[in-house]
């Protein structure tokens, strides 16, 4: 089941320090949770990021109890048993937990990842080829280019408006189609777009409430 996560400020645990570990929580910073790991040892780039206070890193091996009080839980150590005692302690605990050594042993597994801005795609294939989920998201990115960003800030500042000066449903529902339709996304794509300022926001809306 595929849902998007406001991990942002939220405890997230990974246990482990090394690369798959070092993946997850890229992902995660990225995202902006607060990242607590649990390994006696850290990859390099592991331990930079713990230097300068990004993660908070706990030097010792996962032990029971670790998993309380996280919104999600990542057992990526190369121990399959260790994955396994961390698998069972959250489930019991009701936290979402990812097993980077088997994909169902966990509740939740990580996919490839495009953002673009305020675009998030994200490509599973349950386990079956991960490496083709890697595949498919780089496949992904030539299909959808840097271009997305610029587009999706234009669409999300013209719902806000629409929404705030538009009370009327039907006419909301008429503006956003049209906003659909318009070629802004090639605009942006050919160099020639120009954002809009309040007052070309507001005519726009005027002209097309009651087509
Ligand atoms: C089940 C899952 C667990 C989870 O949720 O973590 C899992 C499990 C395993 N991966 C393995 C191997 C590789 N994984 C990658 C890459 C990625 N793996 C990711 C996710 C997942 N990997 C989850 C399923 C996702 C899905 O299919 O929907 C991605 C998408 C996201 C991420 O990890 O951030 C990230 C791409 C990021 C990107 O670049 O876009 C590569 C390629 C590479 O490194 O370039 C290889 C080597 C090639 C190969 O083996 O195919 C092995 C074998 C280990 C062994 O042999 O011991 C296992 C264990 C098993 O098979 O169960
Ligand atoms: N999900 C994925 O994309 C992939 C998953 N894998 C799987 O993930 C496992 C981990 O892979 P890597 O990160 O490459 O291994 P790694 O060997 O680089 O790192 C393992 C880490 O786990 C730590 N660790 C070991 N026992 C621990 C314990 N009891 N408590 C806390 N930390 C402990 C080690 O200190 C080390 O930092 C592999 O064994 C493999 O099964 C491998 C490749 C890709």
């Amino acid at each position: 089941m595929p849902v998007m996560l406001d991990v942002q400020g939220r405890r997230c645990i990974v246990v482990g320090g090394g690369k798959v570990a070092e993946r997850k929580t890229m992902g995660l910073l990225e995202a902006g949770a607060a990242v607590t790991i649990i390994s006696p040892a850290l990859t390099p780039q592991l331990t930079e990021l713990a230097e300068q206070g990004a993660i908070v890193w706990l030097n010792r091996s996962y032990a029971p109890g670790d998993a309380r009080g996280a919104f999600l839980v990542y057992a990526a150590t190369d121990d399959s048993g260790v994955n396994g005692e961390v698998a069972r302690e959250a489930e019991s605990l009701g936290v979402p937990v990812n097993v980077g050594s088997d994909a169902e042993a966990g509740s939740f597994i990580t996919p490839g990842v495009l953002r673009r801005g305020r675009l998030t795609v994200a490509v599973s294939t349950s386990g079956a080829g991960p490496g083709t989920a890697a595949k498919l998201t780089k496949l992904l990115e030539e299909t959808f280019g840097e271009e997305y960003e610029a587009y999706l800030d234009f669409l999300y500042r013209m719902r806000q408006e629409i929404k705030r000066r538009e009370a009327s449903p039907e006419a909301r529902k008429l503006l956003l189609r049209t906003l659909g339709r318009l070629h802004v996304l090639d605009e942006i794509r050919r160099g020639t777009f120009t954002e809009w300022d309040s007052e070309q926001i507001e005519a726009w809306i005027a002209q097309h409430r009651e087509e």
